[in-house]
């Protein structure tokens, strides 16, 4: 695993151009645990896929000296197709391709891995079971022992605990700080406060520009969710594209 500063340089992500993110910049530490928060629309998935390269930037800049296979990547659940007819397993191999190739052969290592990740977010058992038939939060475990399995040294989570108990959220929480101490890079997107400032010791607080970035503390203070919460109530979806900064 392999981590690094990545740097954010004015970025500008727009769609048909208009913007979702906009002028944001800023340094993300190498080992640091980022909770990115703001109103729906607010650009934070965005923000998220510019960083993996799944978004071209419309201006400004994402630079690190990272691999696409350093990054692991959990989209928000509504973006996941659970249909496709693959055993939990399988699911969890999948994130073994950087070990594998995508069209290699798994390894029996591989096989024990992905054991004892379902061991780790308590799936043990559920090996074979199709992922259509498991609940959500089992769904959401299973997707934490890919990331496991993928060693990733920088993990991007696209609300990880959206519409998952209490239970459930506190042992994925368990593995983000377990993340966090080996000294990965983990970024979430997060709408729940009280948890931001439990677990998180950063915040960047985003209303498609940035209205504070650093101590969770800071950043998550009164003042600062008012004026993400007045931007948000000011957004024109129908507005032109921005002009490039002066
Ligand atoms: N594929 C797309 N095509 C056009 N517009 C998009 C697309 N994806 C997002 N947008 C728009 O970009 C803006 C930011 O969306 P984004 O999903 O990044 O926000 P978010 O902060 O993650 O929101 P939420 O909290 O609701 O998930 C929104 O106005 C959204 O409608």
């Amino acid at each position: 695993m392999s981590t690094a500063a990545i740097e954010l340089v004015d970025l500008t992500v727009a769609y048909e151009r208009h913007p979702a993110v906009h002028h944001v910049s800023g340094t993300i530490a190498a080992g640091s645990l980022i909770a990115i928060a703001g109103p729906n629309g607010a650009g934070k998935s965005s923000l998220l896929k510019a960083i993996i390269g799944e978004l071209r930037p419309t201006s400004g800049i994402v630079r690190h000296e990272l691999k696409r296979t350093d990054f692991g990547y959990l989209p928000q659940a509504a973006d996941i197709n659970r249909r496709f007819p693959i055993s939990v397993l399988d699911t969890v191999l999948l994130g073994s391709w950087r070990q594998t190739g995508a069209f290699g052969c798994v390894v029996p290592a591989a096989r024990n891995r992905a054991h004892k990740a379902l061991g780790v977010v308590g799936l043990e058992g559920f090996e074979g079971r199709s992922i259509g038939s498991l609940s959500a939060g089992q769904f959401q475990r299973v997707l934490f022992a890919r990331l496991l399995l993928q060693d990733a040294g920088v993990i991007l989570l696209d609300e990880p605990f959206t519409a998952i108990d209490a239970r459930t959220t506190r042992d994925l929480l368990d593995i983000v700080a377990r993340w966090h101490a080996e000294g990965r890079t983990v970024l979430a997107v997060l709408h729940d406060f009280e948890q931001i400032r439990a677990h998180f010791p950063q915040t960047l607080l985003l209303a498609r520009e940035t209205i504070g970035w650093g101590a969770t503390a800071d950043v998550m203070s009164p003042l600062n969710l008012g004026k993400a919460r007045a931007m948000a109530e000011r957004w024109d979806e129908s507005a032109g594209m921005c002009e490039p900064a002066a």
